[in-house]
């Protein structure tokens, strides 16, 4: 598997990623959120431009934009919309999407774009080949907030993310059972044995909590942790992560 890098993170080697989302309605919120996750020690910081109140109003929605890449300076930026149907807070319509995106990628006010993969490939190989083009990275994502499908079934999921180009492939699942924490676990290693790109994948709520902090033995190469607000059921506070990355990295061992 070959690392992707970003600024002066790499993707899919040694320690998994932290990833602190921004999770702010107005851009008072937005810009607050940015400046503390800047002065934290999280390695790449996500926009989730989907809670915030003016996203589809393109004036506001880009001179927030650049006062957020202002803001983090050479912090790694994912820019994300995620939609209602994938566990986001709103809906948009595919030309709007792929125009949003096309705005971020153009300005150059991110390093990576999330790319909802059931989106189709209409809009997935727009926005992604404008990404390639502009050399900003993509991490196809799929989520499901009900439930968690067979192993066989996110092992393809992914595989097909990165069949359709993308550079970064992720998965988020919800487990009902404590087997299913297993499986998705068991398809991440089957994944990073048999894939080219690195691939973020997590078990969500509490049971799945687990899935967040062991990247490093089963191959999630970025984990999601929180600041005060989180943006998905599980997910840990920074610091508490990233103790807990540490200790299975083997820090503690006496
Ligand atoms: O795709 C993901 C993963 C996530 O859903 C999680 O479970 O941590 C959180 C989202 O903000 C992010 O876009």
């Amino acid at each position: 598997m070959a690392p992707v890098r970003v600024k002066q993170i790499e993707i899919g080697s040694g320690v998994p990623k932290v990833c602190v989302p921004i999770v702010g309605r107005t851009e008072t919120e937005i810009l607050a959120f940015a400046g503390e996750v800047k002065n934290s020690s999280a390695d790449i910081v996500e926009w989730r431009a989907d809670w915030y109140e003016e996203v589809l109003c393109q004036n506001k929605m880009i001179k927030t934009a650049e006062k957020v890449r202002q803001i983090l300076q050479d912090k790694p930026l994912l820019f994300t919309f995620r939609t209602k149907k994938e566990g986001g807070e709103r809906d948009i319509t595919k030309e709007a999407y792929a125009a949003l995106n096309g705005q971020i990628i153009k300005n150059g006010y991110a390093d990576l774009v999330d790319v909802e993969f059931f989106l189709g490939e209409e809009t997935v190989g727009s926005v992604s080949s404008l990404a390639r083009e502009y050399q900003v990275k993509t991490v196809f994502s799929n989520h499901d907030f009900e439930k968690t499908p067979q192993q066989e079934e996110i092992l393809r999921r992914l595989k097909n993310m990165e069949r359709a180009g993308a550079d970064i492939a992720k998965i988020a699942v919800m487990p009902q059972k404590a087997e299913d924490v297993l499986e998705l676990l068991s398809a991440t290693l089957k994944a990073v044995q048999s894939m080219s790109c690195p691939v973020i994948t997590m078990s969500m709520g509490k049971s799945g909590m687990i899935s967040r902090v062991c990247g490093e033995i089963f191959g999630s190469s970025v984990t999601f942790g929180s600041m005060h607000t989180s943006s998905a059921p599980g997910q840990i506070d920074i610091e508490a992560l990233r103790q807990m990355l540490a200790v299975l990295h083997g820090e503690y061992i006496q």
